[in-house]
């Protein structure tokens, strides 16, 4: 099944005059309106700061649980560490087998969006982290607006039409641990099948394979990628904006038998700010129909949170 996932190079869209630009958009929309995945390539984020920010997390997950729980209990596990047992994928009871640490925008003193979210939280014990995870938070943002800017190119829309909304957005670092899995997992898996929330997610390369696909005639595919790519895959916070133009694809993390050790990801969630409406883009009503009533930001995280046991439900 390898081919079905589009493979494209982003300095086709950084370098390239008008017509290499439009033709990276196209196949953008169209590898995510296909499959709500692509693997990129091009853009620009060294290898190095990859493989540092993996050396720095390994660090971060193997201090012992009692010191990892210090910087835990932020609402919703929006900032710092969340450990086992607590996040699963809607509609399941089981939680993944997995713990994850999760970083957002830093705003400066007295600056308008201060307050807006909780702070990150770091741990003294790896004090290189900071530097270099907000270094790749920064890149990751960097392309996102890339992306998101050729979107708007192929639609026609204002080219910041997504800047608008993500500037200073809820978005989030998630560096996540699946352990070795043990023997007996009575079904549970790394991470089961859901899709994700956010308008966009930008994965740079696990420390190894499992992740999955579900296609839309129901077979499950492995992602394959080489060293260095990006695979970008469109979220629930898209589809509602593009009436299911462009899908939030399910996927799953899945266990390999074999597997006697770690795995180590680092999935980037694009989210707009928290006072951000989303609703559809009236390009995207040809036929008049809209599935999804408009609903801001900060209610449908809520909404979503609630259902994977991040927060407690809301009304
Ligand atoms: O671990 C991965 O490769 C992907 C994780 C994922 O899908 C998620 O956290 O939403
Ligand atoms: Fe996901």
């Amino acid at each position: 099944m390898d081919g079905l996932i589009r493979v494209l190079d982003l300095e086709k869209y950084v370098f390239g005059q008008t017509k290499e630009r439009i033709e990276f958009a196209g196949d953008l929309v169209s590898g995510l309106q296909q499959t709500g995945f692509v693997i990129l390539e091009g853009h620009g984020i060294e290898r190095e700061l990859i493989l540092r920010n993996y050396s720095a997390w390994k660090k971060v997950f193997s201090l012992n649980t009692s010191v990892k729980e210090k910087y835990g209990g932020v609402v919703g596990g929006q900032r710092g560490y969340t450990g086992f047992g607590k996040e699963h994928a809607k509609g399941r009871s089981m939680a993944d087998l997995k713990e994850f640490w999760q970083i957002g925008h830093e705003f400066e003193t007295g600056h308008p969006m201060e307050l807006e979210y909780p702070r990150n939280v770091w741990p003294q014990e790896v004090p290189e982290l900071r530097s270099c995870c907000l270094t790749l938070f920064h890149s990751l943002e960097r392309v996102a607006f890339l992306l998101l800017e050729a979107f708007a190119l192929h639609f026609d829309l204002r080219l910041d039409f997504f800047h608008d909304m993500i500037r200073d957005g809820s978005t989030i670092l998630r560096a996540i641990h699946y352990p070795p899995v043990p023997q007996d997992t009575l079904g549970i898996v790394r991470a089961a099948e859901h899709a994700d929330i956010s308008l966009m997610t930008l994965l740079v390369e696990a420390t190894d394979t499992g992740l999955e696909i579900l296609t839309r005639d129901g077979h499950w595919i492995p992602i394959h990628t080489a060293p260095g790519q990006i695979v970008v895959n469109t979220g629930l916070m898209m589809a509602r904006l593009t009436n299911d133009f462009i899908p939030a694809t399910v996927h799953r993390v899945l266990n390999h038998h074999s597997n006697t050790s770690s795995r180590y990801a680092l999935p980037f969630f694009v989210q707009p700010r928290h006072d951000v409406i989303l609703r559809t883009v009236p390009l995207f009503m040809r036929d008049g129909t809209v599935k999804y009533p408009p609903i801001t930001v900060r209610r449908f995280l809520e909404h979503e949170l609630s259902h994977i046991g991040l927060l407690k439900s809301t009304k």
